[in-house]
């Protein structure tokens, strides 16, 4: 079985405690996950967000801040002027000025992305109160692009159930959060990226699947286009890579399908890595496989930044943020 982030985190920790900023500090999910991260050794966290709420979320659950735990209100903060005139710079090509720059250094998510920007915390997480929209564009904002990334994009891993079979595997969808409506291009630099994600936090051997409604010519149409020819570019690109497409999901993932519609193919029925074709399947796709299939959903986690800032679902539980918690300081590892 795929070691979890949690798993794979515990079983190296490092010398020294990573901090990873959370931006919704009172949320109940984000408190619980922090203290259990916190008490695993993972991490230590701070909690961001109007000093009593916080506290209060922290006291509901028999803790307070210390041993590990700081909370952080951006309005009474000492780093919050330094923030707003880093923010300032980095924006006032945008039209920002400074009455601007001070009101958003106060509001939590860029207070926790100019906490991991200015090198305070290790990385940050939020998105179980804000969208996805308001996390990703802080984050691009504020911690901005890993130079030759190219794009931001975001991925899932999903790993199975427990009642799923033994040969059940851990994948990596993408991109279920981010990337609205990919081009050729775009898809190809997004499953790249992708590959690169599944080596790190997976610890697999990537094998892609470039979705689509069609295998092999099953279909005609604009839409199935796009992806032959986004695996075309991918396999140009990154002839090293194990990429097949277009397939269908059943052809990805059932060994007997796979070889009956795409015969001879190294990853259909034994993909790892599938690549949406745009963001209605992917987002539809990893919701109907956690919610139907069981499977625990980790994501959207970020790739192409700088540095290490995640999402979460609306919808996610403590232990979703708990594992992210672990995601994020495993990125911070890779080169
Ligand atoms: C970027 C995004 C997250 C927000 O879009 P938006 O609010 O319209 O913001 P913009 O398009 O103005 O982009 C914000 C900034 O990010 C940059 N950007 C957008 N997409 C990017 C990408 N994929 N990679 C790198 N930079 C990107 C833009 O260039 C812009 O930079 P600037 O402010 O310096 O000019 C958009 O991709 C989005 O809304 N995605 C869908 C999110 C969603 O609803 N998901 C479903 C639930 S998970
Ligand atoms: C990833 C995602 O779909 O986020 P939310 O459920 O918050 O919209």
């Amino acid at each position: 079985m795929t070691k979890t982030p949690i798993e794979l985190l515990a079983a190296s920790a490092p010398d020294t405690r990573p901090v990873v900023a959370l931006s919704e500090g009172s949320d109940p999910r984000i408190v619980a996950g922090a203290l259990a991260a916190c008490g695993a050794g993972l991490a230590d966290i701070i909690l961001i967000g109007p000093q009593a709420e916080v506290e209060a979320a922290l006291q509901a659950e028999g803790a307070s801040a210390g041993d590990g735990i700081a909370i952080h209100d951006p309005s009474q903060s000492a780093l919050t002027d330094t923030f707003a005139a880093e923010y300032l710079d980095l924006r006032k090509h945008k039209g920002v000025d400074e009455a601007k720059a001070r009101k958003a250094a106060e509001t939590p998510l860029v207070y926790a992305a100019m906490l991991v920007r200015l090198g305070h915390a290790t990385g940050t997480v939020g998105g179980a109160v804000h969208t996805t929209g308001d996390v990703v564009r802080t984050a691009i904002q504020v911690i901005g692009m890993k130079p030759d990334a190219g794009m931001v994009s975001s991925f899932f891993l999903m790993y199975p159930p427990e009642t799923k079979q033994a040969d059940a595997r851990a994948m990596l969808y993408s991109d279920c959060g981010l990337v609205i409506d990919p081009t050729s291009e775009e898809l190809a630099s997004i499953a790249a990226a992708s590959a690169v994600s599944a080596r790190a936090l997976l610890q697999d051997e990537p094998k892609i699947a470039m979705l689509s409604f069609s295998t092999k010519g099953s279909a005609r149409h604009p839409a199935v286009d796009k992806v032959i020819n986004a695996t075309k570019i991918l396999r140009d690109k990154h002839p090293e890579l194990n990429v097949d497409g277009e397939l269908q999901f059943d052809a990805a993932f059932v060994p007997s399908i796979g070889e009956r519609k795409s015969p001879g193919s190294s990853v259909a029925g034994q993909a790892n890595v599938k690549i949406f074709p745009n963001l209605d399947a992917g987002n539809i796709g990893y919701k109907m496989t956690q919610r139907l299939g069981g499977y625990l959903a980790i994501g959207p986690v970020l790739q192409g930044l700088a540095k290490p800032a995640n999402d979460l679902s609306r919808g996610c539980s403590a232990e979703d943020v708990t594992q992210i918690i672990a995601v994020t300081i495993l990125q911070a590892r890779e080169p």
